[in-house]
């Protein structure tokens, strides 16, 4: 069983617009209300390919109950931890041409007392669980002492675990040993402090992380697909999306098709990559099923180019 962390999860709203512009009324040509958040995006997309998991999720607030009713509403098994606060919603601007422009909230700040109980809930859940897997950012309130804490007690009690974050997050997961970590290009280059211009660029910077603590990192790079070194050495694969529409979950999408597919090896990374281009040609935070997914179109090598240089 995976079992998945989101402490700061979103009720998200993706409107369509033909362009934005900044200062006019503009009509939204469809919109889509999701349950929101990474981790619960992680496990939306397992269980539209029927794999269940389990989501932890600090819940307050009307928007919270909006997302319990959401997560009840798509089938997800989840550990609602009641909180004070207001849980956030995540705004997208989507256009025809791909273009997403997207606002996210603080998210409500979590007392002391609130993140212990949050704390509980996913240290006793992981004791059955193969996977732990703490996804997005982290809410106001515990700083990022309490979050290094909950990774060290999670590697130390035996568990798998697996970190989607970015800034001192990242770096909390990378120091207490995860198994495995997700960062997106410019989480990469903010934890290596470089912008990585070719693959090699990308490939060095994993290294570091792995060398820093991580197990294993699993670096996505939007049109240019995703990296994946570990113990086993460097694999790199791309999946070519010839209509994008919201890119909105397609880490957490391509994170949670490389863990269905046991989260090591060329197989598990075409996984990964179908379900993260999948997820690119759906609207709003849709986490794509089986009928979505195409893995004829995605190409994995041990041998990448490390010349290859990334989309500007
Ligand atoms: N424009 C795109 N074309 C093709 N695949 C894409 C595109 N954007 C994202 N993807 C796929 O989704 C995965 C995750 O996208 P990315 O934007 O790197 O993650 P995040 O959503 O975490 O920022 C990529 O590794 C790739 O497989
Ligand atoms: O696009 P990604 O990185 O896969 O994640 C999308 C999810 O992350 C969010 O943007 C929240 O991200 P943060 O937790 O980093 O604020 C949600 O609104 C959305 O469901």
């Amino acid at each position: 069983m995976i079992l998945t962390v989101t402490l700061n999860p979103s009720v998200d709203r993706a409107l369509e617009v033909d362009v934005l512009v900044r200062g006019e009324v503009l009509r939204a040509a469809d919109s889509h209300i999701d349950p929101g958040g990474k981790g619960v995006n992680v496990s939306r997309a397992l269980l539209a390919n029927g794999i269940r998991s389990t989501a932890v999720v600090p819940t307050g607030g009307a928007e919270g109950d909006q997302l319990v009713d959401l997560l009840n509403a798509e089938g997800v098994d989840m550990l609602a931890v009641p909180i004070a606060g207001r849980t956030r919603s995540n705004i997208t601007l989507a256009e025809p041409d791909g273009t997403v422009t997207k606002i996210n909230e603080a998210g409500p700040a979590l007392s002391d007392t609130e993140f212990a109980q949050v704390s509980k809930a996913v240290l006793d859940a992981a004791s059955t669980a193969d996977w732990v897997v703490v996804c997005g950012s982290l809410p106001p309130g515990p700083g990022i002492a309490a979050f290094t804490e909950l990774c060290e007690r999670l590697v130390g009690s035996g568990s798998r675990l697996a970190v989607d974050s970015s800034g001192a997050a990242l770096l909390a997961g990378v120091a207490a040993g995860a198994a495995l970590v997700k960062p997106n290009r410019e989480e990469l280059a903010e934890a290596v402090g470089r912008e990585p211009a070719t693959l090699g660029d990308v490939i060095e910077a994993c290294h570091r992380l792995r060398a820093a603590g991580a197990g294993a990192v699993l670096a996505s790079l939007g049109a240019d697909g995703a990296v994946l070194v570990d113990a086993d050495g460097v694999l790199a694969g791309v999946s070519p999306v010839s209509v994008p529409r919201s890119t909105v979950g397609a880490g957490d999408a391509l994170l949670a098709g490389f863990l269905a597919a046991g989260a090591r090896g060329s197989a598990a990374l075409t996984e990964g990559l179908a379900w993260g281009a999948a997820a690119v040609s759906l609207p709003g935070s849709r986490m794509p099923g089986p009928a979505d997914l195409d893995r004829t179109h995605v190409s994995v090598t041990p041998d990448p180019d490390p010349s290859r240089p990334l989309h500007s």
